[in-house]
């Protein structure tokens, strides 16, 4: 059992009533989970207020809260430690909890709206083929080394962060690789942590439902690289227009990335095609299986990274050569008839030009592209009708659906995805609520040497409605399906 004044070390502090001298069982932030002697967090959320459950998490036993506003009548026997701001409160002292975990392996920071997963997931498998051991913290799954653990966010809250972290500790990982998205820094999941590194994709249109708007997203976004020591590196994409934005008053040394402009790290395109691609990066030759301009950037801000934390370059570029695309991430197969089957997790604006437009530029002929997308309920509605242009746009035939339609109408999504589609494309346009119908749909459609486009879930197994998850898997099912068609 460890003693409440040790984890509240660095937490700012307004007012204590009870002792901070006692011991404590575990931490927690959600009352239903708490037990006897256990911390209770109390935080204000976007749904409710964790303030309001601070009397049901005395009842469970709990003898400590940690609170933004001291309730009416305190409770004689439990501590009652007032902050600032308990979110922040709740990282600290997780971090504090289990030993500041990120101080014993150097964990770098990857954020950005588009390429988290994919920059992170290949710097994890680039350093295990280097020979280290690693981590992996992302929207797919968590890595302690070779062991898996399941993930329902990008980037979890600061005990699950800091668990982790401290099982890398425990087996001896020396690089951790962690996604950062704007929630987690918005909701400071990620405070508290001491990163060697962070890396900046790109900033593109998605979450202005969370953020209200787009600079409020981008300074969200850059507190990441605020938040950086004299000694950690700070690695920014320089053809982003917000690439540079990132560094301003950063304290950690800046280095910069850019096929178009004149970064410190840079690369060309040499060759593109369905199987990969050939880049020039500094002076060297690369084949890389990972195709499209956007994994050319995914590629040099690994390959930056990678130099900055010490491999040697040539050792980079072998290893880098050798990377599989990451699953649910331009994955494909080609059936018996030739049709290429695209499964691909773009469900941001920018994504999916960017995918259609690789596509479209590696058509040799005039096969043609069926695109099956949805977007994402509960989620920024403004994205509905700039994804249902650009899919009908860059497509031959766009067909609209659901994807995890949660707690809203999958009609009224589709509605307004169809609100974006400009008059010349209407013909184009087809709209099948059931996801499973409408890739069974483009799987009819397609004919000998077509492409068929998957959007939006990549990797994901599951289609979320209602608070239910029931198991759904676009690769599985596109592939199968054009199989039983016998195409
Ligand atoms: C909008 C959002 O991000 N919400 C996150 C937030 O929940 P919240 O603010 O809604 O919490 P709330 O329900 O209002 O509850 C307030 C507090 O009361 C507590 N509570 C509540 C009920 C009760 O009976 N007792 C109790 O103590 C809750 O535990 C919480 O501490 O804090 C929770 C705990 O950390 C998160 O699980 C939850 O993520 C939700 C499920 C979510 O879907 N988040 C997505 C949008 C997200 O975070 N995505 C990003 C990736 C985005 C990207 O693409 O970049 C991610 O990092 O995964
Ligand atoms: N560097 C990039 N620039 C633009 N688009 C990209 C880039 N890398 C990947 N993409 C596209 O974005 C999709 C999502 O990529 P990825 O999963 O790596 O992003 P992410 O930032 O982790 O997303 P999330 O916010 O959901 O965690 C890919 O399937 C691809 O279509
Ligand atoms: N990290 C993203 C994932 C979106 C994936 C898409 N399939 C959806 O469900 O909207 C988010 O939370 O907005
Ligand atoms: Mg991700």
């Amino acid at each position: 059992m460890k003693l409440l004044k040790d984890i509240l070390f660095g937490v700012r502090i307004a007012a204590v009533s009870g002792t901070t001298n006692i011991r404590f069982n575990a931490l927690h932030f959600d009352s239903r989970g708490v037990g006897l002697d256990d911390v209770f967090v109390a935080i204000r959320g976007t749904v409710t207020d964790g303030h309001k459950y601070i009397a049901r998490a005395i009842e469970q036993g709990c003898k400590t809260v940690i609170c933004e506003e001291f309730p009416e009548q305190l409770v004689n026997e439990v501590t009652y430690v007032q902050v600032d701001d308990s979110q922040a409160a709740l990282a600290i002292m997780a971090a504090n909890y289990y030993e500041n975990p990120s101080r014993n392996l150097k964990l770098i920071g990857v954020t950005g709206t588009n390429g988290k997963t994919t920059v992170t997931s290949l710097l994890y498998q680039l350093f295990k083929k280097a020979g280290f051991k690693v981590g992996l913290i992302s929207t797919i799954k968590i890595m302690v080394d070779e062991q898996e653990y399941p993930t329902r966010h990008t980037t979890p809250d600061p005990l699950v962060i800091n668990k982790h972290l401290q099982m890398m500790n425990e087996t001896g990982v020396e690089f951790c690789f962690m996604e950062v998205s704007s929630h987690g820094i918005a909701q400071k999941r990620s405070l508290g942590l001491y990163f060697e590194g962070a890396i900046f994709t790109n900033l593109s249109h998605d979450h202005l439902d969370y953020h209200r708007t787009f600079a409020e997203y981008r300074d969200t976004k850059k507190k990441l690289f605020d938040g950086l020591s004299a000694k950690a590196f700070a690695l920014t994409n320089l053809d982003d227009k917000n690439g540079l934005y990132m560094l301003q008053n950063c304290k950690a040394r800046k280095y910069t990335y850019a096929l178009k402009s004149f970064g410190d790290y840079r690369a060309q395109i040499l060759e593109n095609q369905f199987n990969g691609q050939l880049l020039k990066i500094e002076d060297n030759e690369l084949w890389t299986k990972l195709i499209g301009h956007f994994n050319a950037y995914n590629i040099l801000a690994i390959y930056a990274a990678a130099d900055l934390l010490g491999l040697e370059k040539l050792e980079i570029l072998r290893l880098l050569s050798e990377l599989e695309n990451v699953d649910g991430r331009f994955q494909y197969f080609i059936s018996k008839q030739r049709i290429t089957a695209i499964v691909d997790y773009a469900h941001t604006p920018d994504a999916l030009k960017n995918v259609l437009n690789t596509i479209n530029t590696l058509r040799t002929g005039n096969e043609n592209v069926i695109t099956v997308v949805g977007c994402g309920g509960d989620r920024d509605k403004s994205k509905r009708p700039v994804m249902g242009h650009i899919a009908s746009e860059l497509s031959s035939k766009a067909i609209f659906t659901s994807d995890n339609p949660r707690s809203e109408s999958p009609i009224v999504i589709i509605e307004e995805m169809e609100a974006g589609v400009e008059p010349q494309n209407t013909k184009k346009i087809l709209s099948i609520e059931n996801r499973r119908q409408a890739i069974k749909t483009a799987c009819q459609l397609a004919n000998e040497n077509d492409i068929i486009l998957v959007a939006g879930k990549g990797h994901e197994t599951y289609q979320e409605t209602n608070g239910k998850r029931e198991d759904f898997d676009d690769f599985k099912i596109v592939r199968e399906t054009l199989e039983a068609l016998n195409k």
